[in-house]
């Protein structure tokens, strides 16, 4: 699929489809590959108090966290008068055994005072970093299942429209720069501002003239920090789109690993993905040039400053204003408060690098369905029958709003009763059963189940009550048994999973494998046959027992063998259901009570098949061109009746 084909998430008001037919063309075409092109949910600059809200569970954590930051903070910005007062006693001691012996003893008494505060810093520090990193690695994983929870439960046509991989990115890279900033800057950034306030408060103590010497140079760094700090979100925002891009057609690549081999298409799937590495590239590097540039010009602007305060510490010191202990307390301060400066603009660009992509993921969590949220209406009582009703039914896909694929279609269900669906491809079968399945709302027109409009019932009890099986059943990557029970979870009795799967004329094959029941299928169930995955879906449908089912049969070519114990599997799951099946066999529109003709998004024709046969329209001529593709096995049946 081409970059243009999955386009931006869509706005909710765009698919405001209600009365009249030419309200569909209210909604624009989406056209992009980025999630915040055109239509989409446009990214906000999201404040850190937004990041902080998350971490509210964690407010006690980072409360202690604060503490021991301060106290190593405070240690820090300590020694430096420890050291000036060794250097006095050093300098000024007197020349006599008395003031020497004065002299060692303060000594060691000021180094005692240091061993203290090291240890005392060292274990603040040691502190400090584990419950930073802990609270973060908690914001992060609680961000994280948020994420996932809000995206599975976005409408189908979101995914229509968005790639997985931009998703998987999304999940993975952009709450890891997240949580980066979040464990190493958050607990950095904080000591080093204490540490630079502190500092300060020290040097001004000590000389307020030096201080404000030093300190000369705030303004000028802070207009850079601003239009830096702009710019440089903006870059990473676009480097993580570009690296969502590239992840997407990695997932891409592997996920139709068996197409690309069989096309030998490995060194255009290389090319295309290195193409998109390469836009990353160079949006990185740009990223790295500009962070060199601003950190460089940050420690060319404190060196500066610290060398400018030695000389006039030097000239103060000489001319008699300042002692050299002061001078040298003075001198470690600002190189303590220059420092943490430098690292504050380290830390400040991976800031900004998350300020970017925290952008792209509270765009995500800010998302809201474009899909009226279930009601909870439950029509159907344990053992009852179910009708489905379909009352002028109008749809176009949201991702493709200008085509419409259902115009008006009228059709029902009656409980009980086995409802054909044939016509040609892309009348609107399948999309018919998607729209009976909630995958999507009509946008014009109702649908209803036992007379409650499907909007209204309750979303776990609807999918219950109507399953789907349809012709390239998905499969999980776990064993058959938790495939089979995939719909119900807990509480499966292993005789109910081996019961259906009789049933479906499955427990043969799966008592073969060593491992039974437990055997894992792979992604996607690679590791079964086709005929297999199919009677493993009818398993599963047999045992959610839902009263409506959605079918759609298989035209893939399965051997004679597989089809017919695929097939006797379909028709005992239809037994005593209400059932939908989109027919490509005669057999099962022959034993159908209603044959509906889609063609064109309408219903065409309608009635039994024989007195379709009869009116010899539409479906008369299908039948002649045989409703399955030529070879299959049932195609004799076709010819027979023909
Ligand atoms: N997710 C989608 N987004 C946009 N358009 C879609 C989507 N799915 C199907 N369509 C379009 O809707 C139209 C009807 O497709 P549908 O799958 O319902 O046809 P069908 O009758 O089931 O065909 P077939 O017999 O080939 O399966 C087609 O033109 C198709 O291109």
């Amino acid at each position: 699929m081409g970059d243009n084909e999955k386009t931006p998430l869509l706005k909710p008001e765009n698919r405001g489809i209600q009365n009249g037919k030419d309200v569909r063309f209210n909604t624009k075409l989406p056209g992009g590959t980025d999630l915040e092109v055109g239509d989409a949910v446009q990214a906000q600059n999201v404040g850190f108090g937004r990041i902080l809200k998350l971490a509210r569970p964690e407010a006690f954590i980072l409360c202690l966290a604060t503490v021991a930051l301060f106290v190593s903070s405070l240690s820090n910005v300590l020694l430096p008068t420890f050291a000036g007062r060794v250097i006095d006693i050093v300098t000024a001691h007197s020349d006599t055994d008395e003031g020497r012996e004065a002299a060692l003893k303060a000594v060691n008494h000021a180094i005692l005072l240091i061993v203290v505060v090291v240890l005392v810093g060292s274990t603040a520090t040691m502190v400090r970093a584990y419950l930073f990193s802990a609270a973060s690695e908690r914001v992060v994983a609680r961000l994280k299942k948020d994420l996932f929870s809000h995206l599975i439960a976005q409408e189908i046509a979101f995914f229509d429209v968005t790639r997985t991989g931009e998703l998987l990115n999304r999940l993975s890279e952009d709450t890891q720069v997240i949580k980066n900033a979040a464990t190493t800057n958050l607990s950095e950034t904080l000591r080093s501002l204490a540490t630079s306030i502190i500092g300060v408060g020290f040097m001004l103590q000590t000389s307020w003239h030096l201080t404000a010497l030093a300190l000369i140079i705030v303004p000028a760094i802070s207009l850079g920090i601003r239009s830096f700090g702009k710019y440089l979100r903006e870059l990473s925002h676009k480097t993580q789109a570009a690296a969502a891009v590239a992840a997407s057609i990695a997932e891409e690549s592997f996920g139709a690993v068996r197409t690309v081999r069989s096309f030998a298409n490995e060194e255009y799937e290389r090319s295309r993905y290195a193409e998109k590495v390469n836009v990353t590239l160079q949006l990185g590097l740009r990223q790295s040039m500009v962070v060199g540039l601003f950190s460089g010009g940050v420690s060319a602007a404190a060196t500066l400053s610290i060398v400018a305060v030695v000389v006039y510490g030097a000239r103060l010191t000489i001319l008699g204003q300042m002692t050299t202990g002061t001078l040298t307390a003075f001198i470690l301060y600002s190189l303590t408060v220059g420092l943490s400066l430098a690292s504050l603009s380290g830390l400040y660009s991976t800031a900004m690098k998350a300020a970017g992509a925290s952008r792209r993921v509270f765009q995500l969590l800010d998302r809201v369905s474009s899909m009226s949220k279930a009601g909870d209406a439950k029509p159907l009582g344990k053992d009852e029958e179910g009708e489905v009703k379909l009352e002028n039914v109008w749809f176009s896909y949201p991702s493709r709003p200008k085509d419409l694929v259902l115009k008006g279609v009228n059709l029902t269900l009656k409980p009980g009763a086995k409802v054909a669906l044939v016509g040609p491809s892309g009348g609107g079968k399948t999309t018919i059963a998607n729209l009976v399945e909630r995958f999507y709302d009509p946008d014009q027109g109702v649908i209803t189940l036992n007379r409650i409009n499907l909007k209204e019932i309750d979303h776990r009890h609807l999918h219950e009550k109507i399953s789907i099986v349809s012709q390239e059943p998905t499969l999980f990557n776990c064993s058959i048994a938790e495939n089979i029970s995939y719909g119900l979870k807990d509480n499966v009795k292993h005789e109910d999973i081996e019961r259906v799967s009789r049933m479906a004329n499955a427990h043969e094959f799966v008592s073969k494998f060593p491992e039974g029941y437990e055997t894992q299928v792979g992604e996607r169930g690679v590791r079964l046959s086709g005929g297999q995955k199919q009677r493993i879906a009818i398993a599963r449908a047999l045992l959610m027992d839902s009263r409506v089912l959605l079918l759609d049969e298989a035209t893939s070519a399965l051997d004679a063998e597989s089809e017919f114990l695929v097939q006797d599997a379909m028709d005992r799951l239809m037994k005593g259901r209400t059932v939908l099946v989109i027919a490509h066999r005669l057999s099962t529109v022959q034993s159908a009570d209603t044959v509906a003709v889609i063609a064109d998004g309408k219903v065409a024709e309608q009635g039994s098949h024989f007195e379709l046969l009869k009116s010899n329209g539409l479906y008369a001529a299908l039948v002649r061109r045989q409703l399955q593709g030529p070879g299959t096995s049932s195609a004799t049946d076709l010819n027979e009746l023909a």
